[in-house]
């Protein structure tokens, strides 16, 4: 076992997200039984690399403190820099070890293996892996029915956030209804979410460096935003709840916002170090004047369902308890309006602001590209996935 590049016998690969998700503090370290000897120790080492399962972040970065202090002692080297993540998450793990002796962690490290018995671990670790894979092909859920084409962001367990893979899927979501037989396409989340906005850990389970992800997420970013802005029928939101960054700036870019009284709209992109886009730099003061984008945008002011309304980002306000009634029977009639003469009204109130469009989105993809990598938005992003913050 090499402690830097552990990895174990097959079947899982640790992600950055995991890695930063679990608190050291929290993980379970077996039953101390009696002293554990080098050889125990050494078939533990063995036995780690015989787990076919993925043990979880948390406990990889207890068995890899352990081991480090039973071999090593204290951790005396320096901590690795901010963009170092997975090092300095180890690194982390181990100092927090403190002065712990070499033979307690020996011990500490057998007992933690020996509980990650293959039984516990298919059981846990296989449901897990389940639920990933169930995910992972569902986040975005497209159906169309009534003359509606309904796409959902269906990650209700991470509150709909965005995935690369989920920009992707709504790219071609947006392609196929753009030429179906809808009349109308309808964005809504699953759950008490609407969507909170980009996936935070996007950037930090990056394979290929951050530099290497913010180039490709900005050209995933303005491939994106120009598919809403280029989409030619009516495009609709219906936002069943909390709505948090992205989501919230694309709705500058649908024709209809529909809102539940428990919806909020919150773009935080000065506390995360990032800065506004979805053309939302344009389409916001366009839409509320300078000063109200100006809370929104560089301040973070989160605005309810009624305020948003007041400030014509929102169409309309329902009550909780009758939303999903009232908007659907809305929409449904809608969907039986004349389509070309729907789609040629569209054409006419944006046809002249599409080449400013592309161009805005343009540029605050080339800012972000930048500000993805600077040290505030770092920062920002490591104390949501450590927890040290929420919005
Ligand atoms: C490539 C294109 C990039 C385009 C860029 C767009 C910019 C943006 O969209 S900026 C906005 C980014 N979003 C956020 O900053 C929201 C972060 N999330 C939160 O602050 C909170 O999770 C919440 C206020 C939305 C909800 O808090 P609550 O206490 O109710 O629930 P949690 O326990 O925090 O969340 C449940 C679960 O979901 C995970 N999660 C929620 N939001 C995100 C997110 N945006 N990215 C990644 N993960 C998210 C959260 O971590 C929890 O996961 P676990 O159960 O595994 O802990």
């Amino acid at each position: 076992m090499t402690a830097l590049t552990w990895r174990p016998a097959r079947c899982w690969c640790p992600s950055l997200l995991q890695i930063f998700r679990f608190p050291v503090a929290q993980v379970h370290v077996g039953r101390p039984t009696m002293r554990a000897s080098q050889q125990d120790f050494e078939n533990a080492m063995n036995q780690v690399k015989l787990l076919k399962e993925d043990p979880g972040n948390q406990v990889k970065l207890k068995l890899y403190a352990l081991y480090k202090q039973a071999t090593d002692g204290p951790c005396n080297v320096p901590k690795p820099g901010v963009f170092d993540l997975v090092n300095k998450a180890k690194w982390e793990a181990w100092n927090a070890l403190g002065s712990l002796p070499k033979e307690t962690a020996r011990q500490n490290y057998v007992d933690l293996v020996s509980s990650l018995s293959p039984s516990s671990q298919a059981s846990s670790q296989g449901k897990h892996g389940a639920d990933e894979k169930t995910q992972e092909s569902k986040n975005i859920v497209v159906t169309s029915e009534d003359g509606i084409t309904k796409i959902v962001f269906n990650r209700p367990a991470k509150k709909n956030a965005i995935t690369f893979q989920m920009y992707q899927d709504i790219i071609l979501a947006l392609k196929s209804a753009s030429t179906d037989n809808s009349a109308i396409t309808v964005f809504t989340g699953t759950g008490d979410y609407y969507c909170s906005g980009n996936d935070l850990t996007n950037f930090t389970s990056a394979p290929n460096g951050m530099e290497e992800a913010a180039r490709k997420g900005a050209v995933l970013l303005r491939e994106f935003v120009n598919s809403f802005i280029d989409f030619p029928k009516p495009l609709v939101a219906v936002v069943n709840g909390p709505a948090v960054g992205i989501s919230v700036t694309l709705l500058g870019l649908f024709d209809a916002v529909y809102a539940s009284d428990t919806a909020t709209f919150h773009t935080p992109f000065s506390q995360l170090g990032q800065t506004s886009e979805a053309c939302s730099s344009y389409t916001f003061p366009k839409i509320m004047g300078p000063a109200k984008a100006t809370e929104m945008l560089l301040f973070g002011k989160k605005l309810t369902a009624r305020e948003a309304w007041a400030q014509g980002l929102v169409s309309e306000v329902f009550p909780e308890s009758t939303f999903e009634k009232e908007v659907w029977t809305r929409l449904k009639a809608y969907a039986k309006l004349p389509p070309n003469s729907m789609r040629i009204s569209k054409e006419l109130i944006r046809k002249n602001e599409k080449e400013k469009l592309y161009a805005v989105n343009a540029e605050e993809c080339t800012i972000l590209q930048a500000k993805w990598l600077s040290e505030e938005c770092v920062n920002a992003i490591m104390n949501f996935v450590s927890r040290k913050s929420k919005l």
